[in-house]
């Protein structure tokens, strides 16, 4: 027999064995004050994810998955409930959350590499100016951008900027990557190749993420989980869905394998009720 704790298993014969949940949200509550009373958005929410799992979130426009991300983050107050990283509660921003958001909203007159060495410089303050620079290059060079470090963001295009948001985001090393729709604005190529890009990363680094998507495919292709929400006021968790595909997956290989119209049917069954 074992009993668990927030941040542990403890045994029969106590010895504590580390927890893998990176995330716990339980009882989480939202409420909005508007002109005509209080809106709840979300009520009653638990979810936990696990370390180096990558979980993306439908639900229905509206229903409260950027008010979730952003409590998650630390940058939206929390009205109920908990949320925990590894056990510690969330009171604000910090440094183990690197968020991506929908628009990368660069510093437009700064350089790629200046872009990414805001974040790296205020993380890792005792490291030298090289071994600071050197790591915004690294993630530069994993998102494709070897000849644009000293290109300015405004000189970007909207898919490389996302790019450097990308990069910006793994090279402060969160503990959890938070992505709000972070494809949503660009064409269906650049979105696939940004796809490919974020899993090759994340392939390698295992980083615990969290991402919402209205794309029914990305979410497949991504996730280890898809969280369904129900639709709001008072939205929490619907369903959830686990996907069996082997990793590292290639879009080939998702597309063609027997379950994966099992997955898309259930998804979209569920957003249809
Ligand atoms: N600051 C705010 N004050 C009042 N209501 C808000 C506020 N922010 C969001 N809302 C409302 O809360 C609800 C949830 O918004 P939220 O942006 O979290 O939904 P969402 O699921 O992310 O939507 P979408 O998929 O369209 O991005 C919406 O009805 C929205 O209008």
């Amino acid at each position: 027999m074992s009993t668990t704790t927030v941040q542990g298993t403890i045994s029969e014969n106590g010895i504590v064995f580390p927890s893998k949940v990176m995330l716990d949200l339980s009882k989480l509550k939202k409420i909005y004050p508007t002109p005509k009373g209080d809106y709840v958005v979300l009520e009653d929410l638990d979810l936990q994810i696990m370390k180096e799992e990558f979980v993306t979130i439908i639900g229905h426009s509206g229903c409260g998955k950027t008010t979730m991300l952003s409590m998650i983050a630390g940058l939206n107050p929390i009205s109920g409930g908990n949320i925990a990283v590894l056990g510690n509660p969330v009171k604000g921003p910090g440094p183990d959350r690197g968020v991506i958001f929908q628009s990368p909203s660069l510093m437009p007159w700064m350089t790629a590499l200046e872009n990414v060495l805001l974040g790296v410089n205020k993380v890792f303050p005792h490291a030298s100016k090289v071994e600071r620079k050197d790591i915004a290059k690294y993630y530069l060079h994993k998102v494709g951008l070897d000849g644009a470090f000293s290109k300015r963001a405004l000189e970007l295009s909207q898919g490389m900027q996302q790019r450097v948001g990308i990069a910006r985001a793994f090279a402060i090393k969160p503990k959890v990557l938070l992505l709000d729709e972070p494809f949503g604005m660009l064409d269906s190529l650049t979105r696939g190749e940004l796809q490919d890009i974020l899993i090759e990363i994340w392939n390698r680094e295992k980083i615990t993420a969290v991402m919402i998507t209205h794309d029914v495919d990305e979410a497949i292709f991504l996730a280890d989980r898809v969280v369904m929400m129900t639709s709001g006021p008072r939205a929490k968790i619907g369903d959830i869905l686990d996907i069996g595909f082997e990793r590292p997956r290639t879009r080939k290989s998702v597309l063609e394998h027997d379950d994966y119209y099992t997955y898309r049917k259930h998804l979209i069954d569920f957003l249809e009720h």
